[in-house]
């Protein structure tokens, strides 16, 4: 058998990140060799001699890890939430000058929730409303999911190719919040309740009719085939990749 992947997991003792530590040690293919959390030093990878760092950390940490986690020489895949267009530009440029250096950036790994998104993308022209609700348990940062802002952002992308305006809302008065957020044009509503992990509805309507598309992770075992699936393919894909669909080879 050839040698093992070596992993550096940062968030390690996170509810993601020891979770993740958990999946790595059982594959037989991939090696832990550095555990890191808010206090210890990112060049800590190179070190341990880390071939891919994992990073489920929060959303004010991740960009900066990841920028140190290129120069220190390794891949990355990111599950950690809170990107935007100009911290992912960010990244594409630092890449520009590492070649053949690969980083994912996934918002959500379960095979799932990646087909919700992309099932919602592709109804989403065929329907003139839809909105998106997630519903997470209370101890997470941020609000929206950064799940539900991938999905908006995907429905609103078909939308413009179809040539779809705006969706319908009569709203002239409401409490503040009431309509939710606004995504690319797109309403997305965020429940927080003790009990939940991370669930996901898309409500597409038309005139006498509705579809649901709906995605529950029970539990965060359910993140782990994606999450090793990127550890495996992210040293074969050079650049900065957004979402784990397109490792997925869904056609
Ligand atoms: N892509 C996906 O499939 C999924 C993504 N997520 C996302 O992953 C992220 C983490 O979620 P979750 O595990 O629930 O959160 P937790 O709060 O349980 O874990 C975050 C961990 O990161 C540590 N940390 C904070 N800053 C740093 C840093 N600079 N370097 C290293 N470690 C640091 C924290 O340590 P301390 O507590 O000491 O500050 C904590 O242990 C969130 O953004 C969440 O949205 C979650 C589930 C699935
Ligand atoms: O914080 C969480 O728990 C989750 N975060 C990710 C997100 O913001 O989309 C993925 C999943 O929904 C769980």
């Amino acid at each position: 058998m050839s040698q093992p992947i070596s992993v550096a997991v940062l968030g390690a003792s996170g509810r993601m990140g020891a979770t993740t530590v958990q999946a790595l040690e059982a594959a037989p293919d991939l090696e832990v060799v550095a555990r890191l959390d808010a206090r210890d030093d990112v060049a800590e990878v190179a070190t341990a001699g880390a071939q891919v760092a994992v990073d489920f950390t929060v959303p004010g940490a991740t960009e900066a890890n990841v920028h140190a986690l290129i120069d220190a020489g390794v891949h990355v895949v990111v599950g950690t939430t809170g990107w935007d267009e100009g911290s992912l530009g960010r990244v594409r440029e630092h890449l520009a000058e590492a070649p053949g250096r690969g980083v994912l950036v996934a918002p959500n790994f379960a095979l799932g929730a990646v087909l919700a998104m992309r099932f919602a993308a592709q109804a989403a022209r065929w329907f003139e409303s839809v909105e998106v609700v997630e519903l997470h348990h209370p101890d997470k940062a941020d609000a929206p999911s950064g799940t539900a802002r991938h999905t908006a952002a995907g429905i609103a992308a078909a939308r413009r190719d179809a040539g779809l305006g705006p969706v319908p809302d009569a709203t002239s008065q409401q409490l503040d919040g009431a309509r939710g957020a606004e995504v690319d044009g797109i309403r997305v509503h965020a429940v927080r309740l003790r009990g939940l992990v991370a669930h996901e509805e898309i409500l597409l309507g038309n005139a006498g009719e509705q579809l649901t598309i709906r995605h529950d992770s029970f539990d965060r075992t359910s993140f782990m085939p994606g999450v090793l699936h990127a550890v495996r393919e992210v040293g074969r894909r050079p650049g900065l990749t957004v979402g784990l669909e397109h490792y997925l080879d869904l056609g």
